[in-house]
């Protein structure tokens, strides 16, 4: 069994009962202030699920791709302005047979969540959201496998033309070397955050002017704030 389907079934998969879908059970029981539901979303192979695990464990899966079957979710505790956020993070199945199932997880029971996305086919995947998700979802659009200059198919003025058409965020990660997941996530907290939790002699949080100083402060001396 290679790493990857070793993780996606660590918690074990529910046979008989659910087969195509992997359930997690809450084990984390670390101290937060306030959670939010992120899905990633995007065509299979984009690499949601390197992602993820990069943000979460700080490790690549390499080797040989096995498909996401159904859904899965981890959760990571950040901090932001000293306070404890907790993403629950759902790693959907790209592939289109998978959809149905993905689609029962876009509403929030608490109706807090934000959808995070991978993709080769934003608009599209922009519709599904628009579908299924609440109307004050905040969305971001990954380019992910950055590493890969060779095989590039997006330029990154392509994609930062697309996101600015959508008026979401852009940012190129790789789950291979890490660059801009840790950011991505903590973008994406941050804005829910501000958006749940806004302190009214706080400036408003405007996370295109966060992810452009982060990245400048890590050009120049690493981490995230
Ligand atoms: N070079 C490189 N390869 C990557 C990166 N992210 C993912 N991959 C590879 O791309 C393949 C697909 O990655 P996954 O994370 O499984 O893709 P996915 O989007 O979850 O796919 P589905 O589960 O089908 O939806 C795997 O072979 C990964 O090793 C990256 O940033 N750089």
């Amino acid at each position: 069994m290679s790493n990857r389907k070793a993780i996606l079934m660590e918690n074990g998969v529910k046979n008989g009962t659910s087969r195509n879908v992997l359930e997690r059970c809450a084990s984390v029981n670390e101290y937060f202030d306030i959670a939010f539901k992120v899905m990633l979303l995007g065509d299979s192979a984009v690499g949601k699920t390197c992602v993820l695990v990069r943000f979460k464990d700080g490790a690549f899966l390499g080797g040989n791709f096995i498909a996401t079957v159904g859904i899965d979710f981890r959760n990571k505790v950040v901090t932001v302005d000293n306070m404890k956020v907790k993403l629950q993070i759902w790693d959907t199945a790209g592939q289109e047979r998978f959809r149905s199932v993905t689609h029962a997880y876009y509403r929030d029971a608490q109706g807090k969540y934000a959808t995070f996305i991978l993709l080769s086919l934003f608009k599209a995947w922009l519709t599904e959201i628009s579908e299924y998700a609440k109307k004050d979802v905040v969305i971001m659009l990954l380019g992910n496998k950055s590493d890969m200059a060779a095989e590039r198919v997006i330029t990154h003025e392509e994609g930062e033309k697309l996101a600015k058409e959508y008026g979401v965020p852009f940012m190129e990660t790789s789950a291979k070397t890490g660059v801009n997941v840790e950011l991505a996530f903590q973008a994406i907290a941050r804005e829910l955050k501000h958006r749940n939790i806004q302190q009214p002699h706080e400036p408003k949080f405007k996370i295109h002017d966060y992810i452009e100083s982060q990245k400048q402060k890590s050009n120049c001396c690493g981490g995230i704030m």
